[in-house]
């Protein structure tokens, strides 16, 4: 079985549809970028995998565990095998970029010894060791973004999981990021990315998962941006489509 497996998973909010009849499977050592235009389901997709939300239907698979059947004791095992690179996660303004990815280790409970030299190796991996002792505030946008990527890797996980992770960078800053997961992604590691960042999606010719109204669209490998994600008639096309099933099953009962 694949690393990561989606298996007929839907998600809904309320009456909101987030995420419908969504399947694919990602296996080990794979570089994934997860497309669509803002409210496509890009996040909601995450937040399933790091089991921060739960799917309406269908089964979500990491590890060859059915995520739904994971004890709650199990949960902080499974996410220690996963390090995820989130705006949500913030970092602390009034901490050293040291102290803000120890943060990731005592989350995990391994603090303690070894420390110093997982912080230091991951800070040497992002290109960051100099400013360790640094506060945020007096990094650049682009150092910023790499101390929340030394953060996810701190944990040493098998799978990399980073949400729009070029957002607030310059091109330059945001190419050098990508030069960082391509090294990440020599290392072994699972990589699977959110982004509109479509010139950049473009260049690096990986695979492309493209969600349309919270319908997967696309799954293409060594793929470019698929324009279909910003495509005002392909969305109409999802939702039209929607609504007939709807109208289908109304019928029936
Ligand atoms: N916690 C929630 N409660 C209600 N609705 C939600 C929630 N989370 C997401 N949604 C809805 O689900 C849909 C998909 O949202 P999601 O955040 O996954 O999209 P996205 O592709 O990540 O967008 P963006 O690029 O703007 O982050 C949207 O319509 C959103 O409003």
């Amino acid at each position: 079985m694949a690393e990561i497996v989606f298996d007929h998973v839907t998600k809904v909010f309320q009456e909101q549809i987030a995420l419908e009849d969504i399947s694919f499977q990602i296996e080990k050592g794979e570089f994934v970028f997860v497309t669509g235009k803002s409210g496509a389901g890009k996040s909601t997709l995450l937040e399933l995998l790091i089991k921060q939300q739960e799917p309406t239907a269908g089964n979500v698979f990491g590890f060859q565990k059915a995520l739904g059947v994971l004890k709650e004791k199990e949960i902080p095992h499974y996410r220690r095998r996963l390090g995820i690179m989130s705006p949500e996660i913030g970092m602390l303004n009034n901490m050293t970029v040291y102290e803000n990815v120890a943060l990731a280790l005592y989350a995990v409970e391994q603090g303690g010894k070894g420390m110093k030299r997982k912080i230091m190796r991951a800070l040497g991996l992002v290109g960051i060791a100099e400013k360790a002792y640094a506060y945020p505030k007096e990094l650049s946008g682009g150092e910023q973004a790499r101390m929340l990527l030394a953060r996810a890797m701190v944990v040493n996980p098998d799978v990399l999981i980073a949400d729009e992770p070029t957002a607030n960078l310059d091109p330059d800053a945001a190419w050098d990021m990508m030069l960082l997961f391509n090294e990440i992604h020599r290392q072994g590691k699972t990589l699977i990315i959110a982004t509109h960042a479509r010139e950049l999606v473009t260049i690096m010719r990986k695979r492309v998962i493209t969600l349309v109204a919270g319908a997967l669209v696309a799954d293409e490998k060594n793929a470019i941006y698929n324009q279909k994600a910003m495509d005002i008639f392909e969305e109409r096309r999802v939702l039209q489509e929607r609504e007939n099933k709807l109208e289908k099953n109304i019928n029936i009962l």
